[in-house]
């Protein structure tokens, strides 16, 4: 049995698309706590943080779209976590847009305790002012738990990197911008392609990902990206790609984790309830904590 702690971070900000900022709802109306809860954990939902209303906002920097309403959102969300993890809890973070995890992360290694991070995404979230080609900070959010990025982002929480790049794995990467990749490889992060899941099988690299993740860490981060997914099974997100993660696959590397005893933390994100089908996608996100907290077959 497990101390869950569920945090709604209802911010759309990140990116340009409306409708992700109703993701907390769509994933609770799925029935998150009881299905947990079901399984035998202690579950507490701590409620919504607070979270600036999008239609007062307007851009003011072309490179860093709501700067101010992200880095707003990430220090409360950065308190939260925080609290959550000095009570030995696990906190199960729900997006809103991928730039939440800026805050999320901040808050998980507030304690200092050295964690690995398993960034499940179509996308590799690891741009900087210099290389977005959309100004979006959904698509940074990695990048700065790496400490590269705007300084304000980076030092949130008064210290970083947030995670060594040598504990840091991204799964089901299909679309990265071209001086994204240069990044990618400069850092050393390892990047499993769906072409590499596909020839390997997504067994072996959940096994690869969860030794690189853990090696001299005291637990695993899953920021998990719904776009990660084929957008068969999780059509409703803002920036779908396809050829991605199968319903099966999905599974397999949240019983994988399971298995490993190893999960500290949980981002899900990107449930775009305004764009889904009868809520499929705030569906599958629940069906995969569940697999990630050990729910089986028999
Ligand atoms: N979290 C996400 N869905 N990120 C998508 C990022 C897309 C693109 N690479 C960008 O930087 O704008
Ligand atoms: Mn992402
Ligand atoms: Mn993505």
């Amino acid at each position: 049995m497990a101390k869950l702690r569920i945090i709604g971070a209802p911010s759309d900000f990140g990116q340009g698309r409306r409708g992700v900022d109703m993701g907390p709802s769509a994933i609770r109306y799925a029935g998150l706590s009881e299905k947990l809860a079901r399984l035998g954990h202690d579950v507490e939902d701590l409620g919504n943080i607070v979270v600036p209303t999008p239609e007062m906002h307007t851009v003011k920097d072309e490179k860093l779209k709501y700067f101010d309403e992200v880095k707003a959102v990430c220090e409360n969300l950065y308190r939260e976590v925080s609290r959550v993890m000095e009570e030995d809890a696990i906190p199960i973070i729900l997006g809103g847009d991928h730039s939440i995890s800026i805050g999320s992360m901040a808050g998980i290694a507030a304690s200092r305790r050295p964690f690995g991070v398993i960034w499940f995404d179509a996308h590799g979230d690891m741009n900087t002012p210099e290389t977005t080609p959309s100004g979006n900070i959904h698509g940074m959010p990695l990048a700065v738990n790496l400490g590269l990025g705007h300084p304000e982002l980076i030092h949130l929480g008064g210290f970083a990197p947030k995670v060594k790049p040598e504990n840091v794995v991204l799964v089901g990467i299909r679309s990265i911008d071209e001086d994204e990749a240069k990044l990618i490889r400069q850092t050393g992060i390892r990047a499993y392609t769906m072409a590499e899941i596909d020839r390997m099988g997504m067994a072996a690299v959940m096994e690869e990902a969860i030794r690189i993740a853990s090696n001299q860490t005291e637990g695993i981060h899953l920021s998990l990206d719904l776009d990660s997914l084929d957008p068969t099974f999780a059509p409703g997100v803002g920036t779908p790609v396809n050829g991605g993660v199968t319903y099966r696959e999905g599974h397999l590397a949240m019983e994988i984790l399971a298995d490993s005893g190893k999960i500290r933390s949980v981002d899900v994100v990107e449930v775009n309830p305004i764009l889904d089908i009868h809520n499929q996608t705030g569906n599958m996100a629940v069906e995969l904590v569940e697999s990630l907290f050990g729910k089986t077959v028999m």
